[in-house]
């Protein structure tokens, strides 16, 4: 069973995260999408609705498991069985920092770190924008599942 996991905080899940997440589970038999529990970090959505998004937005793929995860990615990788992370290259910014944890993470743990090149029709996407552009009543359809879309307007509004 090839498996390999794909990282993020998915606070929400964008269609640049769906595509590169569609396109790994062509690729391999299952896609572990471990969604990061950060208590540092205030979110707009739980860990629990990320993780539903996540899961209701992925199931027409049928071979995408959504788990959460706290601590180092490798320990995880390594507590799943994973020799195999993916992580999706938006543009050349991305590079240096995604560089540097592939390297290191390889050093601490042997896990390998795969790079996949985003769709350039997301490739200016990050939910961080997203969430910015939504709490000011931008239209941010198209560049998230219609389910989450929902949710952020509720969300951001509420
Ligand atoms: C482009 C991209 C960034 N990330 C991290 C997102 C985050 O930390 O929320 C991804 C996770 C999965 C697939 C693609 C991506």
């Amino acid at each position: 069973m090839r498996r390999v996991v794909c990282p993020g905080s998915f606070d929400p899940v964008t269609n640049g995260h769906l595509d590169i997440i569609g396109r790994t589970s062509r690729l391999y038999d299952e896609v572990v999408v471990a969604v990061l529990i950060n208590i540092e970090k205030t979110s707009l959505f739980t860990v629990e609705e990320r993780i539903d998004m996540l899961q209701a937005v992925t199931k027409e793929y049928g071979n995408v498991r959504v788990e959460k995860f706290h601590g180092l990615l490798v320990d995880f990788a390594r507590e799943q069985g994973i020799p195999t992370i993916v992580k999706g290259l938006r543009a050349v910014s991305d590079f240096d920092y995604e560089l540097q944890m592939a390297q290191l993470n390889y050093r601490m743990s042997g896990v390998e770190t795969l790079f996949m090149s985003t769709n350039p029709e997301y490739s200016f996407l990050s939910s961080s924008r997203l969430k910015e552009i939504a709490r000011y009543g931008g239209d941010v359809s198209g560049l998230v599942p219609d389910l989450v879309l929902e949710l952020l307007v509720e969300r951001v509004r509420g």
